[in-house]
Formats: C-alpha cells, sequence, structure tokens
C-alpha cells in the first residue's frame, strides 16, 4: 500500500465550469483517486475553488453582489455540480480560507527572509475613466508573443505566455472599455523566480517520465528569451489576501493584495488544513511535510496545458524557495484543450455545454465516459454531439449495458435469479480468461501510467470480450441440448458482470454501484482473473437491474445540438 496525495487544478469561482475544465483537471483526477483507492492505496484527493483575482470581482459586480458573497454562493454550486459528477474529493476547498490567508502570508514572510522578494517602484496601468490601476484582466489587449486579440493583463490565453499588462499592444479597460489609460506609479513586490531559475531546472530535469507536454511548457519558459522572469506578486485590488509578513503588517504595502497565482496553489496545502479542521481528517502535515511523515507520499497533480508553467515554475520557486521541508510535486499530469463543436469552450463567451446543463440532460456516467474516454492528452480533442452519441451508444448501451441486460434477463428467465449450478468450464472459457487477464493487467498498467485514453481502450476491450464470448457461446441455444453447459456459461458471465462493475468503476461509479447491488456483492480488486471469475457461486441471488444506459436517439442529438449551439447567458 503506498500514500497518494492527488490535487485538481482549482476550478476559478467565476461561473459554471464547462466540460472542458472538467476534463482538463477534476475528472482525470477523480479517476486517478479512484483507481488508487480500489487498489487499497491511501489516498488524499483535494480540490478547491479559486476565488481571488480580477475575474472574480468582475463576475461579481455583473452579479450584482458583493464580490465574497458571490463567491460563497458559487462555492455550493461548484461543490453540488462536483457531488452530481461523483467528483470524489476528500475535500473542496476554498483559497478565500483563512487557512489559505495565513499560510500564504507565511510563505511570504520565508521568502522575503530568504531574500527571494523584492519591492519595485513601477509604473502601472491606471485608468482614469475608471479611477484605478487595472491589473490582469481589468485590462485587454493584442499578445505581443502571438497576436491574440484578447490577450489579459497576465497572461495570453492562446499561447499561454505570462504577460505583464504593459506588454500588451492597443490594450484597454475591461471595466468601461476606455483607452484613456496612463502609466501610474505603485509599488509591488516580486518573486525573485529568476534566482531560482538553476535550482528549478535541476529538478525538472530529474522528474523522469514526465509528459511531454508538462516539460516542454516548463523548458520554454526557463529558457525562452531571457529565461525565467522575476513575476509580480502583489496587486492593487481589495478582494484578496492581504499583504503581510506572516503576522506582521508590511510597510509600504498597505492596502495591496496577493496575486491571485501565488496563493491559489498555496491553497493544495491549506485545503488540507481545511480538511483537518472540517473534523473529516487529523493530520495534514503527515501530507505535506517531509520532517511530519510526508517522506513516502506520491503526489499527483492534475491540469489543462495554460496552468503548467505556474506548477512547474512559479510554485516550485515558493515551496524550494521556502527553504522548509515542503511536499514537491512527484507528477504533473496536464491535458491540452477540449473544443467544442469546431471551436473553443468559453467561459466568458458562454460556449459550449456547462456541468449543469450537462447533468439536466443526462446522468454522470455518460459524461464521464464519454469525457474520459476521448480525453485531450496527446492532443487537443473535440466534443461534437455525433461524437458523443456513437461513444455512449456503442460503448455503454450496445456493449457493457446489453451485456448486463441479456445476462440476467436470460438467467432470470430460464434458471432463476441466483447463480445457476451445473457444467464444467472448458476451452472457450480457458480462453476468455486468459484473454481478459490480459486486458486487466493492460488496463491495470495505463491506469498507474495515467495513460488514460490507453486505460479507457483496455477497459471497453474487456467489455468487448465478454460480449463476444457471449455471442460464441451462445447459452440460449445451448441450453436446449445441455442445460449444464448453459448454466455454466451463465455462471461465468455473471461473474463477468461482477468483475466489469469492479474494473469499471472509476469510470462510472454510478453504473458499477448498480451492477454490484444488483448482483449483490462485493468490490474486491480482481488480483487473479480466474478466481475473480467464481466470486459469486452457484445458488448466490441477484436481481435483475434497471436498465443501465439508454440509447441517445437522433432526435435527442438534434434537439441538444440546437439547445447548446448559441450562448449560455
Ligand atoms: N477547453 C479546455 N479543455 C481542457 N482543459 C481546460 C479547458 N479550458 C480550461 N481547462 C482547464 O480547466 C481547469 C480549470 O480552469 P479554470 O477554472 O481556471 O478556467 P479557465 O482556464 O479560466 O477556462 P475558461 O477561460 O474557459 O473559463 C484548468 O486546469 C484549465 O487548464
Ligand atoms: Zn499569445
Amino acid at each position: 500500500m503506498a500514500r497518494h496525495l492527488i490535487t485538481s487544478a482549482i476550478p476559478y469561482i467565476n461561473g459554471v465550469k464547462h466540460l472542458g475544465n472538467l476534463v482538463g483537471s477534476q475528472l482525470p483526477a477523480d479517476l486517478y483517486a479512484r483507481y488508487l483507492r480500489a487498489r487499497g492505496h491511501e489516498v488524499l484527493f483535494l480540490c478547491a475553488t479559486d476565488e481571488h483575482g480580477t475575474p472574480a470581482e468582475l463576475a461579481a459586480a455583473k452579479a450584482g453582489k458583493p464580490v465574497a458573497e458571490y463567491c460563497a454562493e458559487m462555492w455550493q454550486v461548484q461543490s453540488d455540480l462536483a457531488e452530481g459528477f461523483r467528483l470524489s474529493f476528500d475535500h473542496f476547498g476554498r483559497s478565500s480560507s483563512p487557512q489559505n490567508h495565513k499560510l500564504t502570508q507565511h510563505f511570504a514572510k520565508v521568502l522575503d527572509k530568504a531574500g527571494l522578494i523584492r519591492e519595485v517602484t513601477e509604473q502601472q496601468m491606471y485608468s482614469v475613466a475608471d479611477g484605478r490601476f487595472l491589473p490582469d484582466r481589468y485590462i485587454e489587449g493584442t499578445c505581443p508573443n502571438c497576436g491574440f486579440e484578447s490577450a489579459r493583463g497576465d497572461q495570453c490565453d492562446n499561447c499561454t505566455k505570462q504577460l505583464d499588462p504593459v506588454d500588451l499592444i492597443d490594450p484597454h479597460s475591461t471595466i468601461s472599455g476606455s483607452t484613456d489609460l496612463e502609466m501610474r506609479e505603485t509599488k509591488h513586490l516580486y518573486l525573485r523566480q529568476s534566482a531560482m531559475k538553476d535550482q528549478i531546472e535541476e529538478w525538472i530535469d530529474t522528474r523522469v517520465g514526465w509528459p511531454v507536454l508538462t516539460t516542454s511548457i516548463a523548458k520554454k519558459w526557463l529558457t525562452d528569451g531571457d529565461g525565467l522572469q522575476d513575476r509580480g506578486i502583489t496587486r492593487d485590488l481589495d478582494w484578496g489576501v492581504p499583504v503581510q509578513r506572516g503576522d506582521e503588517p508590511w510597510p509600504g504595502m498597505e492596502g495591496k493584495v496577493f496575486y491571485v497565482w501565488f496563493d491559489a496553489p498555496i491553497e493544495y496545502i491549506a485545503c488540507a488544513q481545511e480538511w483537518v479542521d472540517a473534523g473529516k481528517g487529523d493530520d495534514w502535515a503527515r501530507w505535506w511535510r517531509t520532517d511530519k511523515g510526508a517522506e513516502d507520499v506520491r503526489y499527483t497533480q492534475f491540469m489543462g496545458k495554460d496552468n503548467v508553467p505556474f506548477h512547474t515554475l512559479s510554485f516550485p520557486v515558493t515551496i524550494l524557495g521556502s527553504g522548509e521541508p515542503w511536499k514537491l510535486v512527484d507528477y504533473i499530469k496536464s491535458f491540452n484543450y477540449l473544443n467544442y463543436d469546431g471551436g473553443q469552450f468559453s467561459t466568458s463567451r458562454g460556449r459550449g455545454v456547462f456541468m449543469d446543463q450537462a447533468l439536466e440532460i443526462l446522468p454522470a456516467d455518460y459524461w464521464r465516459w464519454w469525457l474520459l474516454s476521448n480525453v485531450p492528452e496527446s492532443s487537443d480533442s473535440e466534443f461534437t454531439w455525433e461524437l458523443f452519441q456513437t461513444g455512449v451508444n456503442k460503448d455503454l448501451a450496445d456493449v457493457l449495458g446489453n451485456f448486463v441486460s441479456r445476462v440476467t434477463k436470460f438467467c432470470r428467465s430460464k434458471f432463476a435469479e441466483a447463480v445457476p449450478a451445473g457444467g464444467t468450464p472448458g476451452e472457450a472459457e480457458a480462453r476468455l480468461i486468459a484473454d481478459l487477464s490480459a486486458k486487466v493487467a493492460e488496463y491495470e498498467r495505463h491506469m498507474e501510467a495515467i495513460e488514460i485514453r490507453k486505460a479507457s481502450s483496455a477497459l471497453r476491450a474487456a467489455w468487448v470480450l465478454g460480449n463476444e464470448y457471449l455471442q460464441e457461446a451462445a447459452p440460449w441455444a445451448t441450453i436446449k441440448e445441455d442445460p449444464d453447459k448453459a448454466a455454466m456459461q451463465i455462471r461465468l458471465a455473471l461473474n463477468l458482470i461482477r468483475l466489469y462493475a469492479i474494473l469499471s468503476a472509476p469510470f462510472i461509479p454510478d453504473a458499477a454501484a448498480a451492477m454490484r447491488a444488483a448482483l449483490n456483492t462485493d468490490d474486491a480488486w480482481p488480483d487473479d482473473v480466474a478466481s475473480a471469475l467464481q466470486a459469486l457461486p452457484a445458488g448466490h441471488a441477484f436481481a435483475v437491474p434497471d436498465n443501465l444506459f439508454a440509447k441517445i436517439t437522433d432526435d435527442q442529438r438534434e434537439d441538444w445540438q440546437a439547445r447548446f449551439a448559441g450562448k449560455r447567458d
């Protein structure tokens, strides 16, 4: 048994997340957490809402609410949706928590002591019309790196380059649209990332087996141009973690807050503290402090590609630079983007399908299966309603659902609602067991390597093997000449359902639970396929489950296609 700390990139608070957000961070993290738990490992799986920064203020203003109230409400909405999608977080925290405030101020203090923070008096964009400085998303313009026209003050969403508002070409205020901007003097703290460049590079070089996407993005920002740049970590805003050195005030920095990207990853740690303070755990330090038991923890992070620079560079600078024994990430699983019907998913433009809408039209498992089996792993992938319909109907309805339904109904009608006795397995069964053993081993290997598409293919192939066996064995024909043989075939097939329930649970937890409940059985992982296929003995009672998956009809598909073509309000 090993100990696994798993975090998903923390979803931003400014609205309901879309399916791209879900498949690019929370959902694969959940898959991995569920798999590791099923294998008997000790898992702490954490996620939280990312609540600070300008977009939260903008969204709250749009909703006509104080930002704290808006964030509290949106946290509840996101938390409920996470439950709806069966995301099995041990705790879903908030980056605005008192724990995170304290810890962020603590890191600022130790980084300052280590000489890694410098105070800079600089010129910043000030909007005369708005009467305020315009940090980050309060300003947009053209990216100097790639020419993307809606680059924000802090980062270009198109090429992932981290930006400063002064870098933008043709900038304007996103509050008023005003281009009447001028430079005014203000004072800020900078994290001296450049001083840590060699150390970070060395550390990244020791991370063997990281996905190319992760290391290539990290290397790019380490070595492009003048190399890793110092980063402003404070803002002229009201909402956020007040700039302090631990509990002490920071002279000259009154009225300023830390930049959201400084405090957001620290929430991964604070979230474990929240988990303890909520009475769900008793020791956060054994997960996070290598001097307090976290030495043997394996820490895996999940995120979309635009989050990679912050997790490979900025956050490690915070951790390493502190000189304190905090746990560093062992593996970063990053994703490309899922696109929607020929364009991008976009929260700000309301484009795509959002988590609440998805659950209104279909149960979580349908989405989980399709999204995970089409996860944008080695390149961007595309959601279309046709692909979704085909994937769900073929894999879930025709293969898995149909198998479960045929086997249980046949048994009920020809034998009883109990596993039938009689018959001896022969060559066909031995072959099936050998093939399945190989598939299960393949599935485990891919899950352990977090190769999600390959794992989903192996799982699908395991389902298909059962169908092929059933087709070939044809118990509905066998029963006429050799009822004992048919009983043996059905006994095996019922055991296959149990096996599928266990293997599939990380992908489709509700259907798996329904299968297990119908079979009245446990969820012990099949260490040996042959013996797992004897877990349900003759005489074991079961119930025919309700239809597990309904097919998506062409009418439904067309209806949804039309309904989700426009802009969400
Ligand atoms: N289309 C996408 N496909 C896959 N992952 C995505 C996609 N868009 C965002 N992500 C990832 O989703 C996670 C949560 O994102 P976050 O809540 O910060 O929204 P975001 O990046 O601002 O997206 P958007 O701008 O569309 O709202 C991050 O890890 C991000 O990289
Ligand atoms: Zn760009």
